[in-house]
């Protein structure tokens, strides 16, 4: 706990306020770690800020965003030096009616985090371009929408399990088996990882996509960008393809993640975990990979 008594100036924050509350007693707030799963989950400031800009703040939310502006913005970083200012050093030591709340201060690295969510926020609401219909490339829209089936987990199943029925080699049979244990284990981390941090989808977004569980209401990671990036791996790898092939296997993948901020399903900083998670679910895969020496028994029955 820091001594609410410490006159600590305040860091400078991402939007060039210092933001010390002038008015009103302290608010009082939850602890950092909750705090920094709001930002997380684009439920703290950042969105705060954007409901302040549209002009749809509601009384009283200022003087919380000061303060929540006053927590975040302190740290280590800003304390002053012995050559700060007269002015700096004849602050007054607050009164207790000015006091910030007592609690731990975000560190740099959370003011750091923070003001990366916002500009993701802004970003992504400026990259939604096929958001809607009437949107400035609404007309695009039907196009990537046949992308993001493209990238959806069904077909996917549905064509490694068929894959499967009709395979009549060994070796064929290995890959789409490794293959459909590499699509569900992506489905199961990705519903993991959504479910621990709850991120909303971006305001902006139409809840009209094709076949989705629960936990698809939230979008931190995007489970296309995990799945695109794993099969684009996992195809280069295991297939024998010409190098146009491999290329466009390669653009497929980007253009989906690109697709999913262009649709307004999510903020930039989803996709680009996403895809950085499904380069790695692959690792898995590999590590875990799925063989007759391996499995004997899972092969035995499907040879039978
Ligand atoms: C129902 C099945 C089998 C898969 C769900 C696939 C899905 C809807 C993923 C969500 O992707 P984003 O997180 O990119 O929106």
């Amino acid at each position: 706990m820091e001594p609410s008594s410490n006159p600590t100036p305040p860091c400078p924050t991402p939007w060039g306020r210092t933001g010390r509350s002038r008015r009103g007693p302290p608010i009082p707030h939850r602890r950092s770690g909750p705090l920094l799963v709001s930002m997380v989950t684009g439920g703290g400031r950042a969105e705060s800020r954007e409901a302040g800009r549209s002009g749809s703040r509601r009384p009283g939310e200022g003087r919380r965003a000061g303060a929540e502006e006053n927590r975040a913005g302190r740290c280590p970083a800003a304390m002053p030096s012995p050559r700060s200012s007269p002015s700096r050093r004849a602050a007054p030591i607050p009164s207790p009616s000015r006091r910030a709340a007592p609690g731990p201060s975000p560190s740099c690295a959370a003011v750091a985090l923070r003001s990366l969510l916002a500009a993701d926020l802004r970003f992504s609401r400026q990259l939604g371009v096929c958001a809607g219909e009437r949107s400035a490339w609404g007309s695009a829209r039907p196009l990537l929408r046949l992308l993001e089936v493209s990238g959806h987990g069904v077909p996917w199943l549905a064509g490694t399990l068929y894959g499967l029925g009709r395979s009549e080699s060994p070796a064929g049979r290995e890959v789409l088996l490794n293959l459909l244990f590499a699509l569900v284990l992506d489905l199961v981390l990705v519903a993991v990882v959504k479910g621990l941090v709850r991120r909303r989808r971006p305001t902006h977004n139409k809840m009209d996509m094709f076949v989705t569980i629960s936990v698809d209401k939230y979008s931190f990671p995007s489970g296309h960008a995990t799945r695109a990036a794993m099969v684009c791996r996992f195809v280069l790898h295991h297939l024998v393809l010409a190098i146009p092939l491999r290329v466009l296997v390669v653009l497929w993948a980007i253009i989906v993640g690109i697709s999913r901020v262009m649709l307004g399903r999510h903020n930039v900083t989803d996709v680009a975990f996403g895809f950085i998670m499904g380069y790695m679910q692959y690792n898995v895969v590999k590590y875990f990979w799925l063989s007759p020496l391996s499995a004997p028994a899972l092969f035995a029955v499907w040879n039978q």
